[in-house]
Formats: C-alpha cells, sequence, structure tokens
C-alpha cells in the first residue's frame, strides 16, 4: 500500500507542510538524530513553554543567511542560536524586526536537520525560520508527521519535473478572443499552475510564451506599486496579434515568498526599503523561484522552441538549463508610474533586469 498514492517521500513532505502551515510540529529525522520541528512565525509563549515542560529543553531558533547578516554576522550559510526563554515576541522580533541585533546569542553553523527543517518551513511559504528541538528519549509524538531530512533535500529537484494535466477547457477572453485554460498540478507543495493557450500556436515553430509570476495585487486589482497587470494584459494581447502563444501563470506569488511575505515586504518598503531590501530583512535571497516546472509545463503541451517575452535574463537561463530552445527574448514593459519607478529601477540595477535607463514616472 505504502506507495500507492505515490512517491512516500514526496506524501511525506506534502503532509508535513501541511502540518507546517497550521502552525503545528512535525519530525525532521536522519543520520544527525531526529528533531521537532516548528515555523518560528506560529510559535508562541504558551508552545515555548510546553515544550520545556514536556522535557525538550535544548531549543534553537534556525536562521538564513540573509537573516543572520542582518543581525550583525557576516556568514554564507544558515545558523542557529539557543532560544533562553519563552518570550515569543522577542522571538519573533529576532525573526524579522529590521531593528533586531542579536545581544548574548552567538549564531553556530546550522547542522543537516536545522537546515532541512528551515527549507520545510520556506517551502511552507512562511517566514524562513525555524524552531528545531532535538529529541532526546522516547517522548510520546504519536499523530506527528515524521520526514527523512534526505527527503527534504531531494524534494525540490524531483518534484519540479513532473506536472501533470488535471484539466482543460475553452475560455474567451477580452481582447484576446479564443484560449484554452490547461491547469497543471505538482511541483512545489503541490499548488495549481495555469497555462493559457492563446489561438492556435504551432508546436514547429518557436512559440510566444509569457513565465507570469502571480502578482495578485498588480494582476487583479492593478497595484500601482509595480508593472506586472500591464505585463499580463499586454503579453497575452500580443499573442493574439501574433497569432498564438502560451502564457504559464505560476502561482509564484510574491517572488515566490508567498503573499503573506509580500506585504510584510510591502510594509518594510513603506518605511523606506527598496524591494530587494525588504526581502533580505525578512530572510528571504534576492529571488526564490524556480522555472523548470515551467520548463516541464511547455515540453508537456509539445512546445520546445519559445520566444520568451520577459526582461528578466534568469528566465531565460533557467529555459536553456531545462534544455529548452529560446530563439528569442521580447521586453516587456508596462507604464512606469510615480509608486513604480523606483522598483523597475531596482530591478534593473540589482537583479539585471533588462529595463530602459530613462525611465519617466
Ligand atoms: N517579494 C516581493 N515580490 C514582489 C514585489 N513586487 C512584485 N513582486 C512579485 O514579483 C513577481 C514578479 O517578478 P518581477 O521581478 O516583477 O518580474 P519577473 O517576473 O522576474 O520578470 P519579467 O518576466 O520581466 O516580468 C510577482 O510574483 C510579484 O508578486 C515586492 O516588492 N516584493
Ligand atoms: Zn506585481
Amino acid at each position: 500500500m505504502q506507495d500507492l498514492f505515490g512517491d512516500p517521500d514526496t506524501v511525506a513532505i506534502e503532509r508535513a507542510l501541511a502540518e507546517i502551515r497550521s502552525g503545528r510540529p512535525v519530525v525532521v529525522s536522519g543520520e544527525e538524530g531526529s528533531a521537532l520541528t516548528l515555523a518560528a512565525e506560529s510559535v508562541d509563549s504558551k508552545a515555548l513553554k510546553k515544550l520545556r515542560t514536556a522535557g525538550m529543553t535544548d531549543l534553537r531558533l534556525v536562521l538564513s543567511p540573509a537573516r543572520l547578516r542582518l543581525l550583525g554576522h557576516d556568514v554564507e550559510t544558515a545558523g542557529s542560536i539557543e532560544i533562553e526563554d519563552d518570550d515569543a515576541e522577542a522571538l519573533l522580533n529576532v525573526v524579522c524586526q529590521v531593528d533586531a541585533r542579536l545581544e548574548r546569542a552567538v549564531p553556530r553553523s546550522a547542522c543537516r536537520t536545522e537546515t532541512a527543517g528551515l527549507e520545510l518551513v520556506r517551502l511552507a511559504y512562511l517566514l524562513p525560520a525555524a524552531v528545531v528541538v532535538p529529541i532526546e528519549g522516547k517522548p510520546d509524538l504519536s499523530g506527528v508527521v515524521t520526514i527523512e531530512t534526505a527527503a527534504i533535500e531531494h524534494y525540490r529537484k524531483h518534484v519540479l519535473t513532473a506536472p501533470h494535466i488535471v484539466s482543460r477547457a475553452p475560455v474567451p477572453l477580452e481582447d484576446v478572443g479564443d484560449t484554452e485554460f490547461v491547469v497543471f498540478r505538482g511541483g512545489e507543495g503541490m499548488r495549481d499552475q495555469v497555462a493559457v493557450i492563446v489561438g492556435s500556436p504551432d508546436p514547429n515553430e518557436a512559440v510566444y510564451v509569457r513565465i507570469h509570476s502571480a502578482c495578485l495585487t498588480g494582476d487583479l486589482f492593478a497595484s500601482l506599486k509595480c508593472d506586472c497587470g500591464d505585463q499580463l494584459r499586454s503579453t497575452v494581447k500580443r499573442m493574439a496579434e501574433m497569432g498564438g502563444g502560451v502564457l504559464l501563470y505560476l502561482d509564484q506569488e510574491g517572488r515566490g515568498n508567498g503573499i503573506a511575505n509580500k506585504i510584510r515586504a510591502y510594509r518594510l518598503q513603506h518605511a523606506g526599503y527598496d524591494t530587494y531590501e525588504a526581502d533580505e530583512i525578512l530572510g528571504f535571497d534576492l529571488d526564490q523561484r524556480r522555472f523548470d516546472f515551467a520548463a516541464a509545463m511547455l515540453r508537456e503541451l509539445g512546445f520546445t522552441s519559445v520566444r520568451l517575452m520577459t526582461n528578466n535574463p534568469e528566465k531565460v537561463a533557467a529555459l536553456r538549463e531545462a534544455g529548452l530552445n529560446v530563439a528569442s527574448s521580447h521586453r516587456v514593459m508596462g507604464r512606469s508610474t510615480e509608486h513604480n519607478v523606483s522598483y523597475l529601477e531596482t530591478k534593473r540595477d540589482r537583479a539585471g533586469h533588462i529595463i530602459a535607463k530613462d525611465l519617466k514616472a
């Protein structure tokens, strides 16, 4: 029965992600031993106290390298510090407040179990910080999901290349005409990812493709803070004019950090930090996204040669690395406004996006 419903490691990760997102612990287990692991953002003082009462006293907070650098430690790898008391508010300050510093605690390099725990929390779209407690003796952990360290380490590589189509149907769009929405399931967290096939692209030619990361604020509400909504609508329209194309609408809100973290980052931007600085303050790398799954979706639809509509050289590189032919790339500019001009300049100057030098608000 074990693998009747999928690869057991993948099943275990999906269960673990649901537990972590719900604020419950999981056991991460490997050669280095086992540790109870929780997302730091969902831990309150009661939970900290309960863990200690249950004899779990060696509580550690695992932080990403970006967050440790903000806290004043020049490191390249994740690290952990001892959690000395049950003050959850102080713990959360260390995790995401901009002016936090480590006073007494000196981080040590995270062990494999801790690094895997951190990766699990990140995959769950939560703040990248985990509370990890080594398990000594035989505490009663019945009902707690256990996951192997190696399974977490292999997860991304494995799931990103295995999309499957779950449904498809024609949807006519205003200003565009006939399209077909094809829904894939798979990838990180088994999210649904949508391909919109515009018109009738010829798989024997290089097809126009837009890989679009979801942006609730821009795509749906026409937020002035970014250019996503303009890019979405203009590329789909252009595909229709050119006889067809494929838009991949990826559930990668907030550059792969999730909507909650994006809005946390917007709060920091409101206080004067730029888009990448804000993510770094929260402990994220410059960009969390991977595009292997997008390449796998295109292959599944029968397209192997593309004209990519993007300003982001990473997307071109990712598709080429996945073995697709990127015949050309095409810039996709939205409006620049007084609210998004510095966002666009920052993408150009820090992440190498191909965006004009003379932007006007
Ligand atoms: N974390 C974070 N995400 C943002 C912010 N503004 C927009 N996003 C997200 O960024 C993603 C779009 O990424 P961009 O960097 O604008 O553009 P791109 O997709 O890399 O490149 P293009 O193909 O040229 O559009 C969407 O998922 C948005 O939700 C922000 O300030 N912080
Ligand atoms: Zn946006």
